[in-house]
């Protein structure tokens, strides 16, 4: 019989940490970010960049407010080398941004590294090596103890004293053990301990200990109860800078990061929207727009995301999903008709200082640079209220409910047949053809209006034409819809009766109009809607009119037995 595939894997172990206290905590201030996208962002393309991408990425980091940024790991390649010189050679390296580079605990790679920096200003240097049982095991063949003085602590005094040799770089270091999320706490204390010694960190000179969760394989809160165990635990904790590096292959990451900052870390190494080795790096942005959307600033600038995404893409040669946080195409758009209903009423009820509070829009999507014309698209998911605010928005045109609800069926007709989304200008157009265009068979040429205010009445004089042929009109009424609908009646033999007026400005100033919209019952056929938009109010009214008739003709297939006075 098949064995049950799953047996070969093991659950992970929670932490025995009864008291733990972050799950009450709450992130009230940016952490301090340290930018991995030129090194373990690199490392994981299926290109890494060149010199020019790392430049432009570079600059990118620089220009959004990272003040840490691991530019490269030097021992690697001639490229990753090179390019740590330029930018020291040429000084290009604000002063308020320090440089980051990697290296593996073993001594050539280590020198190399230093090479690589002489002449910085201030660098840090980041020495990592695993400390998970598997990697002792299998890679080192090493016990706690071997790994513990023979990579970590004698690679740290090596770090340590090719500083005191180059006392002209004000140096910093951070110590990494790597797969810190796999190993025994007990084991990782021994060794961030010790470092910590080997450094000689002090509350003055502290020493970044950064707790990758190399490949996440556990709930994102036995992340958090592993970190809050290390705070606590560690001899030395006014010496560190806490530090963490999560990845994201249960898709966790960004809860991983959050979580474990709560937990007590003070600094996150992460990437633009994610990426890194398999699934990913933490996402930096991410978690920088989920403080921002809690009203905290994350000292990083967002707010022009798509430049940034453009940036990133051209450099990682990667695209950026299109529902990916934040930044992804569709993040601001909402499809569904009840969710449209609702962003629309809220924008309408919504004052220029109020808090945001929008359903379905966690973030005002013009603070990222995003435009409010993206929110709303319209496809066969869609109703009434996402197609009115596109037409009130693309084209200032301001529907009556019943009037969107008459109109939302004639853009489903053309949805079904399409099976297509629609655009603004499509729906802008289906609108103008159905009603402004529909001036056939009746058309509006002129009109002359003359006020008896002894009867508190007025005179209409229209003209129009009937499939291309003038036609005069004339009626009394006690304003010009009532006296044009008596003219038309008469002209059609049919009793016109209107139901409802509805009428706006598009604009204003010299090239304000009106719209109006009339719906309208052509004898005992269904009501109806006509539009018309015309600089003149009264023209705008009678061309509405006649544009309910030539509709309700339209759909009663009446056309031709129409009466001609
Ligand atoms: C989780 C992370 O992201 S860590 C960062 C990982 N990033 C990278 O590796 C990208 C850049 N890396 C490289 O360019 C190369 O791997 C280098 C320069 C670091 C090393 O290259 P090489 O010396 O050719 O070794 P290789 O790439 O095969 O790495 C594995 C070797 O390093 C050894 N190694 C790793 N760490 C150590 C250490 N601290 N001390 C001694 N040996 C070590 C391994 O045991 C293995 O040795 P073996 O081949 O004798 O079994
Ligand atoms: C070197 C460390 C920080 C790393 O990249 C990882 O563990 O993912």
């Amino acid at each position: 019989m098949l064995k049950d595939p799953s047996t070969k894997y093991r659950s992970f172990k929670p932490v025995h940490l009864r008291d733990r206290q972050w799950p009450d905590t709450v992130l009230t201030r940016a952490p301090i970010w340290l930018s991995t996208d030129l090194r373990d962002g690199n490392q994981a393309l299926i290109e890494p960049m060149n010199v020019e991408r790392k430049l432009r990425m570079f600059r990118e980091l620089i220009r959004i407010g990272f003040k840490e940024i691991e530019v490269g790991f030097p021992s690697a390649s001639q490229t990753e080398f090179d390019f740590v010189r330029q930018l020291i050679e040429k000084n290009m390296i604000p002063d308020d941004v320090t440089i980051q580079v990697l290296t593996p605990a073993r001594e050539e790679l280590i020198r190399r590294s230093f090479e690589s920096l002489k002449g910085a200003k201030r660098a840090i240097v980041h020495v990592y090596n695993a400390v998970a049982p598997i990697m002792r095991r299998v890679v080192f063949n090493m016990s706690q103890d071997q790994v513990l003085n023979e990579l970590a602590v004698k690679h740290a005094r090596l770090a340590r004293q090719l500083a005191d040799e180059n006392p002209g770089t004000d140096w910093r270091f951070e110590y990494s053990p790597e797969m810190f999320s796999g190993t025994e706490l007990d084991f990782s204390k021994r060794v961030v301990d010790a470092v910590v010694e080997a450094f000689g960190a002090t509350r003055e000179k502290p020493l970044i200990i950064n707790l990758p969760s190399t490949v996440e394989h556990s709930t994102p809160n036995i992340f958090a109860d592993m970190v809050e165990w290390m705070h606590r635990n560690v001899a030395k904790r006014e010496a560190i800078i806490l530090s963490i590096h999560p990845h994201n292959d249960r898709g966790t990451g960004t809860a991983a990061g959050e979580f474990a900052l709560m937990a007590g870390a003070d600094r996150i190494e992460g990437t633009l929207f994610g990426n890194g080795e398999r699934t990913g790096n933490f996402d930096v942005v991410n978690l920088a727009l989920n403080l921002y959307s809690q009203g905290v600033d994350p000292q990083l600038d967002f707010s022009d995301i798509d430049a940034i995404r453009q940036v990133v893409e051209y450099c990682n040669q990667l695209p950026v999903h299109p529902r990916h946080p934040y930044v992804g195409d569709l993040v601001y758009t909402s499809f569904s008709g009840s969710h449209q209903d609702a962003i629309k009423k809220a924008f309408a009820a919504r004052k220029e200082d109020d808090i945001w509070e929008m359903p379905y829009l966690p973030l005002d999507p013009k603070d990222l640079g995003r435009s409010y014309e993206a929110v709303i698209r319209v496809n066969s998911q869609s109703g009434k209220g996402g197609i009115s605010y596109l037409l009130e928005h693309e084209y200032g045109l301001s529907l009556p409910r019943r009037l969107q609800i008459e109109f939302s069926q004639v853009v489903q007709e053309a949805m079904d047949e399409s099976g297509r989304e629609m655009t603004a200008e499509d729906i802008g157009g289906i609108f103008t053809q159905q009603y402004f265009d529909a001036q056939q068979p009746y058309a509006y040429v002129a009109h002359h209006l003359v006020e008896d205010s002894k009867r508190n009445e007025v005179e209409l004089s229209t003209e129009i034409e009937i499939d291309g042929r003038a036609q005069k009109l004339s009626g009394r009424g006690n304003g010009p819809i009532d006296a044009f609908i008596a003219g038309l009646s008469q002209l059609l033999g049919e009793k016109i009766a209107v139901v409802d007026y509805h009428e706006h400005a598009i604009g204003s100033g010299a090239d304000a109009a009106a719209a109006t919209y009339i719906e309208l019952r052509l004898g005992d056929s269904k009501a109806l809607f006509g539009a018309a938009r015309d600089p003149n109010i009264v023209t705008a009214s009678l061309k509405a009119i006649l544009s309910g008739v030539n509709r309700a003709l339209a759909l009663r297939g009446s056309v031709g037995e129409r009466r001609v006075a």
